[in-house]
């Protein structure tokens, strides 16, 4: 049959796009997210699950599933985990079924991961889009740690140590962001999803299939 009528933009646009947010403790990957969540309806936030303890203000199934150890580790047994991670002492873990579900449905999803769950995405995901959130400077980001007063000083260092050892691993990232300013770091990250959408690589094979049809 000649399918010289069917439409292109319909053709390239099927599955949607994974992206991976890292970027150390404080760094404002929260804010970031939440701003997100508010402005871009098509782009959905994936919920992980987490052994640490709630944050004054958080909720459950919002900002995290907060789950026991043993709830966590049977979750990994059943394989509901996409990846998972410890960090700082705690587990984190990304929920499999939503990501894919939601990827199936055509829309981009967002993952705010740490670096070793994000290179564990990577190898599953390599068409992912990975983008790094640095701090315009490290006495910038204790002082946003500082003022979020949420941690403990042990908590601080611990996270402040961990920061620089992440940092060190952005080669593996597509983008790198500085979240001076919230909004701006906002509209860099919606740029970048616009520009991988039309990446050449995700349309070639269809197109050439498509051409090779009429
Ligand atoms: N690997 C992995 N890391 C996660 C997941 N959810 C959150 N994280 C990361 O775990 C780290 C600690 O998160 P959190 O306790 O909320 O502390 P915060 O970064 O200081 O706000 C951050 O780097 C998060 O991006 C997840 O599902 N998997
Ligand atoms: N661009 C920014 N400029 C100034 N403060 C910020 C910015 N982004 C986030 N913050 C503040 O920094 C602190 C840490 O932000 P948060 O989103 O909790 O970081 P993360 O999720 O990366 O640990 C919060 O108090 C937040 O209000």
């Amino acid at each position: 049959m000649i399918m010289t009528n069917k439409k292109v933009a319909d053709l390239v646009s099927d599955k949607g796009i994974l992206m991976v947010l890292s970027g150390p403790s404080g760094v404002g990957k929260g804010t970031v997210c939440a701003a997100l969540r508010k402005s871009t309806n098509d782009l959905v936030y994936s919920v992980s699950a987490t052994t640490r303890e709630p944050r004054q203000g958080e909720v459950d199934g919002v900002n995290y599933f907060f789950r026991t150890k043993e709830q966590f580790l049977q979750m990994i047994a059943d394989d509901e985990l996409l990846e998972w991670a410890e960090y700082v002492g705690n587990y984190y873990g990304t929920p499999r079924y939503f990501v894919e579900e939601v990827l199936a449905s055509g829309k981009d999803i967002i993952l705010e991961i740490e670096v070793q769950g994000a290179l564990k995405v990577k190898h599953k995901f390599p068409e992912g889009v990975f983008t790094f959130l640095l701090p315009p400077s490290l006495d910038e980001l204790q002082n946003r740690i500082e003022t979020r007063g949420t941690e403990s000083e042990e908590s601080i260092r611990n996270r402040m140590s961990v920061a620089k050892a992440e940092m060190r691993l952005l080669e593996h990232y597509d983008y790198a962001i500085v979240n001076d300013e919230v909004e701006a770091a906002c509209r860099r990250i919606q740029s970048i999803l616009v520009a991988e959408r039309c990446r050449q690589e995700r349309v070639l094979h269809k197109i050439k299939k498509w051409m090779d049809e009429v």
